[in-house]
């Protein structure tokens, strides 16, 4: 089979989301408050958003954790246009998304909806003053460390994120991994760590969830971040759904 013609029977990046069994996913949220999936992005694309770490044109802007006292590492926003990869993947992942949040907020009693279409939610946010995008690539190397955080931008939340990794576990790094914690009412947190191959993704709540009880649902509040490297560089891209203030 030549180049040509194994890049069109590949399915491209919107059929491989549509495919994704969103039933499992949707479960999966609501019992453990994060889900996996599995090699999402190809190794070519994971390799490709990547290398585009070191350009100085596709980001508005660049953080050092540790100035802020986030941890140790950096991270970059992307600037409009974002590249194709990252849109695709906000624009298409939202719809499912959307429905999960719709039904969360339906448990806990929170009257916000979420709409039907990104653009839709993004307007919501523009016309409150959140108008800079907030999808962003991050890069850790030996010693670097996120610190456990919640990507709060403004009054506009949309309660679900997505990380990728795009370095291979093992192999470009060693340690670094994901990790939530939900933080329960009157009772000790709970840890949960992720383990992602290249490509794979985690989606998780990013401040707040419903969890079953035994006299219906309570909320719990969940941070995410990434443990020590041991050694070697690891990228991955953060889609966050609401924009930045
Ligand atoms: O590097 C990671 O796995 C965490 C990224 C992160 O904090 C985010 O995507 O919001
Ligand atoms: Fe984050």
């Amino acid at each position: 089979m030549t180049a040509a013609l194994r890049r069109r029977k590949a399915a491209s990046l919107s059929e491989r989301i549509a495919a994704l069994d969103w039933e499992r996913i949707s479960a999966d949220l609501d019992t453990q408050g994060c889900a996996t999936v599995s090699a999402l992005l190809t190794p070519a694309e994971c390799v490709a958003l990547a290398e585009t770490y070191s350009s100085d044109t596709a980001f508005r802007s660049r953080v050092v954790m540790a100035r802020h006292g986030f941890g140790r590492g950096e991270y970059k926003y992307f600037a409009h246009p974002l590249p194709e990869t990252v849109s695709t993947l906000r624009t298409e992942l939202y719809p499912q998304l959307s429905r999960i949040a719709n039904r969360w907020n339906e448990t806990l009693g929170i009257d916000v909806r979420y709409p039907d279409a990104h653009e839709a939610f993004l307007a919501r946010c523009h016309e409150a003053g959140q108008t800079r995008p907030t999808p962003l690539l991050l890069q850790y190397g030996e010693g670097d460390y996120n610190c456990l955080h919640q990507d709060l931008y403004g009054e506009h939340v949309f309660p679900l994120q997505v990380a990728f990794l795009l370095s291979v576990p093992g192999e470009d790094f060693t340690g670094g991994e994901f990790v939530l914690t939900e933080q329960r009412p009157r009772m000790q947190s709970r840890a949960e760590v992720v383990p992602l191959g290249q490509g794979d993704g985690v989606i998780f709540a990013v401040h707040h969830r419903p969890v079953k009880g035994t006299r219906g649902h309570y909320r719990v509040n969940m941070r995410h971040g990434v443990s020590r490297l041991r050694s070697g560089r690891r990228h991955t891209v953060g889609i966050i759904f609401h924009d930045a203030q």
